[in-house]
């Protein structure tokens, strides 16, 4: 025997690394927000979209453990397009050859309709900057995106200079553009300059670094500018985040002649809510990727901004009708995956397995089909903050059954899958079946087991079958007579009463000797979609015993009262009348095999 086979538990557990203190004391509260006494942002409200512009294939790209192929971000290039993206930021061309020739193939081979801008990222570096215009060579119009780090943080720790200084990189940066788009006079040039880490700036110093880039480039002249704010590292509040950018809009020297844009990051998990404050602060424009794709925990997820604006009844003027190509395109290109509970596309998002909320569901969304007129066909449904149906998923995905689950999911499947229609009582009734069922399996029940599981319990209740039969109208009574097969034995059934569910109920009292009532009766027809789900084949039409198997088109409801206990019972068939007397049957045979259980 080795060594390593007879090693001691606690010599192995002795050599994992120590843990850290949980110490809250290493850190500080967030220094950066500005006095904002009178702020605006808070009481207004979005009312249109912003400017999109996409980074998936920078920001998103940087962060990939396997950046994309040109063949990748040819794909996603053409999904962003189809989704309706104008402005799409395409790579950083100075960095590798590959984001270089990607660049060139968009534009040699002319990929990019007329009404999109490119956008390329690059440093405050002229080797980089002269590289970046020479990827772009022969666009039609393009944005170069130039940046430089203003935070405390990087101009102490990783610049070692002092704010003048680095001030002076985005002057030199912006000088830069200037030179390099003079050489190439064919594009039209729009200049965006990023203080990198505006967030964790003093809002004053980033306002006094952009002021300098303006005057650069002034955009008073013509020369169309975007200043773009990035929470590069999320560390504040959404509301902090929002005063920045409106005391930055407010003291910006030049402001209406620029373009604000934002590019939150979500290390808080708020780059959503950040962006939205953002703009209300404010902001014309937002930067972000598709299924938030980004560094660390990724960029603000700009579908769902988009989705959130919709839900709210204004145009996000981003298509996303085809969420799951969409979905899959990014997932693929990223090699990602997508969490099943990723607001709006996740496969659990739409789906409700409490009770509570599938009967509250299936209310409403019976209550929005009977009033479509009054509703004026307005979504406003509980537990769903939007239809599924506007990004193509289906009702299926709304309600599943567990053993959390309520009759008001149940009667859903069976209603919306099958063309049951139930009753309430009968929803009671048969949801403590599918309970004990769910509890039973302790998993998910499948659809198709909660059918098969509602036709052993209703309509195939062992060897009972109606067979052929008459009812007759004579002297203001009704007639019954007929035959019934009973565990094997066919039996004839005559009775009188005043219908022929009470001359049918009669005939089966007097030949068993027991004492049957009807409690509660309900039918309906069946949608021609569902007719041939839920005919078992014992069905006679009127007195005529064919075989209904494919064509029900009538469910009936019963409930009885036999010698003192309650039994319910389903029957389908081509003709009411054979639905109803098979509903009585069904619900019999249910009391006979209890009896005999
Ligand atoms: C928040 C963001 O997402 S910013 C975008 C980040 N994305 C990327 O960096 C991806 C692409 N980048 C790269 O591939 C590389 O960084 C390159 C090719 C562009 C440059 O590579 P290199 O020059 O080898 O190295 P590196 O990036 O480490 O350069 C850092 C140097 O540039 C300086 N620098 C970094 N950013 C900037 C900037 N925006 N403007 C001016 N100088 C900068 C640094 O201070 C450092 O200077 P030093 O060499 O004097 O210490
Ligand atoms: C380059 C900038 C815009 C960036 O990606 C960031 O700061 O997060
Ligand atoms: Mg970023």
């Amino acid at each position: 025997m080795s060594d390593q086979a007879t090693r001691p538990v606690a010599s192995a557990a002795k050599s994992l690394p120590k843990k850290a203190a949980f110490d809250f004391r290493k850190y500080r509260p967030f220094a950066f927000a500005p006095l904002l006494p009178d702020r605006t942002w808070p009481s207004k409200t979005l009312e249109k979209s912003p400017i999109w512009a996409s980074v998936d294939l920078r920001d998103g790209n940087q962060a990939l453990i396997d950046p994309m192929t040109i063949e990748q971000k040819m794909r996603f290039f053409e999904t962003l397009v189809e989704v309706g993206f104008k402005e799409i930021e395409i790579g950083f061309p100075s960095a590798a050859q590959v984001e270089f020739d990607f660049a060139r193939k968009l534009i040699e081979e002319n990929h990019v309709p007329d009404d999109v801008t490119l956008q390329v990222l690059v440093q405050a570096r002229e080797h980089l900057i002269a590289r970046t215009f020479e990827s772009l060579k022969g666009a039609k119009r393009a944005i170069v995106h130039v940046y430089n780090s203003t935070c405390r943080i990087q101009r102490e720790k990783v610049y070692g200079k002092d704010k003048d200084e680095i001030k002076e990189i985005a002057i030199t940066g912006a000088k830069l553009l200037v030179e390099y788009a003079a050489k190439y006079p064919e594009t039209e040039w729009v200049f965006q300059y990023s203080p990198e880490s505006f967030s964790q700036t003093e809002t004053e110093y980033a306002v006094e670094v952009c002021d300098a880039v303006c005057d650069v480039w002034q955009p008073e002249n013509g020369q169309e500018v975007i200043l773009n704010l990035p929470a590069t590292v999320e560390a504040s509040t959404p509301n902090v985040f929002a005063d920045q950018v409106e005391y930055f809009c407010r003291n910006l020297a030049k402001r209406e002649h620029v373009t604000i844009s934002l590019h939150t990051h979500n290390d808080r998990g708020c780059a959503v809510a950040a962006a939205e404050l953002g703009v209300l602060a404010g902001a014309d424009r937002i930067e972000g990727t598709l299924l938030g794709n980004g560094e660390r925990t990724g960029n603000m997820d700009i579908m769902v901004m988009a989705m959130n604006l919709f839900s709210q009844g204004i145009d996000p003027e981003l298509d996303f009708s085809n969420m799951s190509e969409i979905v899959q395109v990014v997932s693929e290109c990223n090699n990602l995956p997508v969490h099943p509970r990723h607001p709006y596309i996740g496969e659990l998002v739409f789906t409700a397995f409490s009770g509570s909320h599938q009967d509250a569901i299936k209310k409403c969304l019976d209550y929005n089909e009977k009033h479509i007129e009054e509703t004026e066909n307005v979504w406003d449904v509980a537990y769903l903050p939007i239809d599924p149906a506007h990004i193509g998923r289906s009702y299926q995905d709304v309600v599943r059954i567990n053993s959390q689950s309520g009759k008001g999911g149940v009667a859903y499947i069976l209603q919306r899958n099958y063309g049951f229609n139930l009753p309430r009582w009968m929803q009671i009734d048969f949801s403590g079946v599918v309970q004990k069922q769910a509890e039973t399996a302790a998993r998910e029940l499948q659809n198709d087991e909660i059918l098969q599981t509602f036709e052993d319990t209703y309509l195939q209740q062992g060897s009972f079958e109606l067979l052929d039969y008459t009812v007759n109208n004579k002297g203001g009574k009704v007639y019954f007579n007929g035959q019934v097969q009973m565990n094997g034995d066919t039996i004839n059934i005559d009775g009188t009463g005043n219908g022929p569910l009470s001359s049918f109920i009669d005939g089966l009292a007097q030949h068993t000797g027991k004492s049957i009532h009807v409690i509660n009766y309900a039918e309906h027809a069946i949608n021609p979609q569902h007719s041939d789900v839920n005919s078992d084949g014992n069905g006679i039409d009127d007195g005529t015993n064919t075989d209904n198997k494919t064509n029900a088109n009538a469910a009936a409801y019963i409930q009885l009262n036999v010698d003192g206990e309650v039994y319910s019972g389903i029957g389908t068939c081509s003709s009411t009348v054979s639905a109803m007397l098979k509903g009585a049957l069904s619900a019999f045979a249910q009391a006979v095999n209890t009896a005999a259980a």
